[in-house]
């Protein structure tokens, strides 16, 4: 068996007197796509933010995280991370964190800064090699035509697109995505969790991404991880959500709130309504 790629041991956060995650302990192996699902303020951002130091668990409490073999934090306290190190892990966020008024070519090479030389960092010159790299980054997304636009002039999709662009540039190994697809319309959205998926597949990167639609973690992702008031309330596979313990997951709205979801994100894509029906929740 693998060794873990990224390792959660009893993990505490509390806010102010609230507790939003509770004793969370779980590993992904590498290569592996899984879906962090549950209810809203079920904890499932701060979780993520948890992987990358953004967010430092409850100190003295013995929480720890480890990705790819090295400690992110132990007991509260954040381990300084080498550059290097920053760059193995990219982040993705609901928002897509573009520079607005740089070219998308510009927003795909700031995400080689990292393992540049500083002195060429800081000035922003890139090579020819890298502007190569950039392109061939953009052509995987289906952007490369769209490469010396603004970047606040593409659509929501496609600045996600880019975003994911900016991640392969960086050449990170895993890939964090936080709700990429909640602010996207329905094809929008299917585009890059398809761009995603093939990521995890081609190149056997890590994808760890957060959604709100239970019908897409089911389609893309093999294994969820649900939170439930921050505490781990299922991690297994996708097909082990059975209605009962989506009901429980989340007990204010239905199940036809669900489905209403899923055929909501399969209206745009007859030719994968089949798959989607294989997956659709069971009538009990
Ligand atoms: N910096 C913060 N300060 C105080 N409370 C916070 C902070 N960040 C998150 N919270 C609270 O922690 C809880 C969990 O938030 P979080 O964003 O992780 O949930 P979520 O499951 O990602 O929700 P959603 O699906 O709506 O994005 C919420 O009650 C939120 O208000």
């Amino acid at each position: 068996m693998s060794i873990p790629t990224i390792i959660v041991e009893q993990l505490n956060k509390t806010f102010g007197h609230r507790r939003v995650l509770d004793g969370i302990s779980f590993n992904v192996t590498p290569g592996e796509m899984v879906a962090l699902i549950g209810p809203s303020g079920s904890g499932k951002s701060t979780l993520l933010r948890h992987l990358v130091g953004l967010t430092c668990g409850n100190r003295g409490e013995g929480g720890r995280v480890s990705v790819m073999g090295r400690d992110v934090q132990m007991s509260g306290r954040m381990r300084r991370a080498s550059r290097g190190e920053r760059c193995r892990t990219g982040y993705i966020f609901q928002q897509f964190n573009l520079v607005g008024r740089l070219s998308v070519m510009t927003n795909v090479l700031i995400g080689g800064l990292g393992s540049m030389p500083r002195g060429r960092a800081v000035l922003g010159r890139f090579s020819a090699e890298e502007r190569q790299r950039a392109r061939e980054c953009l052509a995987r997304v289906g952007l490369e035509e769209l490469a010396e636009q603004r970047a606040n002039t593409l659509s929501g999709g496609q600045q996600q697109r880019v975003a994911i662009a900016r991640v392969l540039m960086q050449d990170a190994e895993i890939i964090l995505a936080d709700e990429p697809i909640a602010s996207l319309d329905p094809r929008s959205a299917r585009e890059v969790m398809e761009i995603l998926e093939r990521i995890h597949q081609e190149d056997g990167r890590t994808v760890v991404v957060t959604l709100h639609q239970v019908e897409v973690a089911r389609r893309y992702c093999k294994r969820a991880i649900a939170l439930k008031e921050g505490r781990l309330y299922f991690d297994g596979p996708t097909h082990e959500l059975t209605d009962g313990r989506l009901q429980t997951l989340y007990e204010n709205a239905g199940l036809d709130e669900l489905r209403a979801s899923a055929n909501t994100g399969d209206a745009t894509e007859p030719a994968r309504a089949p798959a989607m029906a294989r997956v659709q929740v069971a009538h009990s």
